[in-house]
């Protein structure tokens, strides 16, 4: 029998490391990031790369790069963990991945799923979302007991409403912040779920994908709780502190702030009405919250 390992995360982050603990139960996995850390089953991304099956779990606005100047494709089948559009570009990770991975050797992770529960063995229900139904068959064997997983074939619904969700938090993260009360929040929420599906619908994504795990259920978690880094830098943003600021802070990546850019790029490019995630992209480039809450109120 061959030695070689398996399976291996890369990008040992927060989700990168719980995600390396939930599989870790049910067969030996490999992570690796560009640092050493100590972790069990770290290795070098070359013996990273030799598995046969990966998670990559790097923030969305790196994966251009990274993959240009390190992934090597040797047939591996590669889920994609990461929730965010490219910025630059306005690019969705698909088309990204595409240009190094074949369509049935890749899939994408969703649904509400915060690392820091995941970490600790708490229960959760992940969509993996691929063309290839073989290849969630594939992955689905490695995941823990405590994690139920669900097969989707939406690959543009699930990657739109995981990004979407992440701008619509830090929306109401500043509505918290201002204390604009549960009506608002609500309000905002079921509102920012028919935006992130309009604009969905625009590139073929699928209603289901957004009444499900991966549209409503992430953003519900996300857009409820100042565990969500992006519902934080909303926080931060009601309270006046710069952007600068809030990000040292926080340490840790909240892609909604990149993928509000590249969201305001793709509705002006394609004519769709986001007002709530333009709002966003304004606020984070200096207009006052208030303001913006004037001009959606009155939209
Ligand atoms: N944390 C969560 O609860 C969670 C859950 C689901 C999805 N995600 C998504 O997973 C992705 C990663 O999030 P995270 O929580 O692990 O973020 P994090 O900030 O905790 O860690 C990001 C990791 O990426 C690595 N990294 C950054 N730039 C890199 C580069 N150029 N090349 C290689 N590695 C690089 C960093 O070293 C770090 O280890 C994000 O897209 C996020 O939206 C996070
Ligand atoms: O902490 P956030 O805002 O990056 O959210 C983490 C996950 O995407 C929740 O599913």
């Amino acid at each position: 029998m061959s030695n070689k390992p398996k399976i291996a995360v890369i990008g040992a982050g927060k989700w990168g490391q719980a995600l390396h603990f939930a599989l870790s139960f049910k067969q030996e996995t490999y992570i690796t990031s560009r640092t050493p850390r100590d972790i069990k089953n770290f290795t070098d991304l070359n013996t990273a790369l030799n598995c046969e099956y990966l998670i990559i779990a790097i923030p969305a606005q790196q994966i251009k790069q990274w993959l240009k100047e390190n992934f090597v494709f040797k047939n591996q089948k590669v889920l994609v963990a990461s929730k965010g559009i490219e910025a630059n570009t306005g690019e969705f990770l698909n088309e990204i991945y595409a240009e190094h991975v074949p369509e049935k050797n890749i899939g994408f992770i969703s649904g509400p799923s915060f690392a820091a529960e995941v970490i600790q063995g708490l229960p959760c229900a992940l969509v993996l979302n691929s063309t290839s139904k073989k290849l969630y068959q594939e992955f689905k064997p490695f995941f823990p007991d405590f994690i139920k997983t669900y097969y989707s074939a939406d690959v543009i619904g699930a990657e739109v409403a995981g990004a979407y969700k992440n701008v619509l938090a830090i929306a109401s993260g500043i509505c918290e912040g201002l204390h604009l009360g549960k009506n608002a929040q609500a309000s905002l929420i079921s509102r920012g779920l028919v935006e992130m599906q309009r604009f969905g619908k625009n590139f073929g994504a699928k209603k289901s994908s957004f009444i499900g795990l991966s549209g409503a259920g992430d953003l519900f978690l996300t857009a409820s709780s100042n565990m969500s880094r992006n519902y934080r830098v909303g926080l931060g943003l009601a309270q006046n502190k710069s952007l600068e600021e809030i990000l040292e802070e926080l340490g840790e990546v909240a892609e909604g702030v990149k993928t509000s850019e590249a969201i305001y790029k793709l509705s002006k490019e394609y004519n769709i009405y986001t007002p709530i995630a333009n709002e966003v992209k304004l606020v984070l480039d200096g207009k006052n919250p208030k303001d913006s809450l004037k001009d959606l109120l009155n939209s």
